[in-house]
């Protein structure tokens, strides 16, 4: 029985949909709370809202400070009511309370760094070569944003396209995933409450086939901010041939982890245990690919067997759970598909790979390792998004090189050694947008971040970020009282 009803935020008001939709609770398998399903005409009139506030309303001409003042209000928001996007967060999509709370206080953060930075994009001028002009450059908001997010870690991953997007002077219409869409509709009165011009930011829900086509199609949007599967991503592609939007793509990854026989290995488990295991592995992060030094193998391996025989599986809310639910059944489904299909194909388990016991209700899975004897098996080509490991042996650095990147994907990656020279020179050589020496999944507003290859186009994080969401126009200014000489050659 639903209990909770949530709205979309347009143009400054919190509104219904035309229809609506039961949003599950993955710990209990049960419906917990109605949410709004935008339609086109829903996304058309937020689309119209951010134009109107693009062009002519108050935002248009507040100064960038002005705009870095809200930005900064908004963080302070966000970390002051950590606590209640978390529980909704947690029981939205599975994700356990330890870290969504965390993360959430967290996420103010990348608002302040956003505020900051919005009064120092600067311009430029240009010292040009010719005697009688002066040229200046304006940085100027691209337009329209399209941000498009999926269900994991929604007020972080949309953080990073609202703060840049804000900060440049855009405005946002942001589509949260319609698998637990509940913590960025509460954050939408967030945005309210810090004063955001109506139609500067607007937020809604629905599906992808519909809404979020419509949204990343529209003509009146010019930028779209993706992060999702590979999938998705061809299908955004295809609709923005429609109006041209410069897009940014943020997808999965297959990210190896390669610890190296002088490691040291306690710490290396951990890390391969906070790489795959957290977040039940629903991290677009996930070091899901363990590549591990012949010598040690059977010795790390047992390590880890233990290490992930005694994680705290159950509830996402209990601050003592340490692994969660997934966050949907066809999740679940399609990991045991491909783990039942890596097992026959000649894969050895070495721990999980089954329904863990007493949790028959929700969507739970067992944490999974897999020796792999190559990189042919499913589970070690595939992007599984769920809480399986698979391990493979090398024997030489330049063999363990060769197997991190032979993969279409390159978002991230792990290295450890103790072998500075060692680290670099495998830093240098990963096909990846993150190498992480010594440590994992470690983010911060300040960082770039993006993929390589399949893992996406663009980058989100970091100052240059800004620059994502303007364009420059170039103002010629002709400071010569002279008539214009010969009209028919170029100047
Ligand atoms: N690189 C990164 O920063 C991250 C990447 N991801 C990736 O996201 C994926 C998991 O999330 P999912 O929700 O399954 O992703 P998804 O690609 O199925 O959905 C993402 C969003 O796209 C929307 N969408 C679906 N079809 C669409 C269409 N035709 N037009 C416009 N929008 C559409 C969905 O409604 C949702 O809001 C994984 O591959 C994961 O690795 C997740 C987190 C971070
Ligand atoms: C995207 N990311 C880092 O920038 C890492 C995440 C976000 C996600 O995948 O949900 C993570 O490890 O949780």
């Amino acid at each position: 029985m639903s209990t909770v009803a949530f709205k979309n935020y347009i143009d400054g008001a919190f509104v219904e949909a035309a229809a609506t939709f039961d949003s599950i609770d993955p710990s209990t398998g049960t419906p917990w709370a109605t949410m709004p399903a935008a339609g086109v005409a829903d996304v058309d009139r937020a689309v119209e809202a951010a134009h109107r506030a693009l062009r002519t309303g108050p935002w248009a001409s507040l100064t960038a400070t002005a705009r870095g003042k809200l930005l900064v209000r908004l963080g302070d928001l966000v970390a002051a009511n950590a606590g209640r996007l978390a529980e909704l967060e947690t029981r939205d999509t599975g994700k356990i309370i330890r870290e969504t709370r965390a993360q959430i206080a967290y996420v103010g953060d990348y608002y302040r760094y956003y505020g900051g930075l919005a009064d120092k994009h600067e311009g430029a001028f240009i010292p040009i070569d010719k005697p009688d002009m002066e040229v200046t450059v304006r940085p100027e908001p691209i337009g329209v944003v399209a941000a498009v997010v999926p269900w994991n870690s929604q007020l972080f991953l949309s953080a990073v396209k609202l703060g840049a997007a804000l900060a440049a002077g855009c405005t946002v219409v942001l589509k949260a995933s319609e698998e637990g869409p509940a913590p960025l509709l509460a954050f939408a009165e967030l945005v309210h409450e810090a004063g955001f011009p109506a139609g500067a930011v607007n937020i809604l829900t629905g599906f992808g086939h519909d809404c979020g086509r419509r949204l990343t199609s529209h003509p009146l949007v010019a930028r779209v901010a993706f992060t999702g599967g590979p999938s998705t991503a061809r299908q955004i592609v295809a609709n923005t041939a429609e109006n041209l939007a410069y897009t940014t793509l943020e997808l999965g990854g297959k990210s190896p982890v390669v610890v190296f026989a002088d490691a040291d290995l306690d710490s290396a488990a951990n890390a391969v245990v906070a790489g795959i295991f957290a977040a039940t592995g629903q991290s677009c992060v996930a070091g899901s690919r363990l590549l591990v030094e012949r010598s040690v193998k059977d010795e790390f391996l047992a390590r880890l067997k233990r290490k992930a025989e005694a994680i705290a599986i159950g509830d996402p809310q209990d601050t003592a759970t340490e692994m969660g639910p997934l966050a949907t059944l066809r999740q679940r489904e399609r990991i045991e598909t491909i783990v039942a299909e890596s097992l026959a194909g000649g894969g050895r388990l070495i721990t999980g790979g089954a329904r863990p016991e007493g949790k028959a209700d929700g969507f739970y899975y067992a944490p999974t390792i897999i020796e792999a004897q190559d990189q042919a098996l499913a589970c070690v080509r595939e992007e599984l998004f769920g809480p399986v490991l698979s391990a493979l042996a090398f024997d030489s650095e330049a063999e363990a090189l060769a197997l991190a990147n032979d993969t279409p994907f390159g978002l991230a990656s792990g290295v450890f050694t103790t072998n500075l020279a060692r680290a670099h020179r495998m830093a240098r050589g990963i096909h990846a947008g993150v190498v992480w020496v010594n440590t994992y999944r470690a983010v911060s507003p300040l960082v770039p971040f993006g993929g390589y290859g399949l893992s996406g186009l663009g980058r989100e994080g970091g100052i240059d970020a800004i620059r994502d969401y303007t364009r420059s126009k170039s103002v010629w200014i002709r400071t010569s009282d002279e008539p214009i000489p010969d009209p028919f050659v170029m100047r």
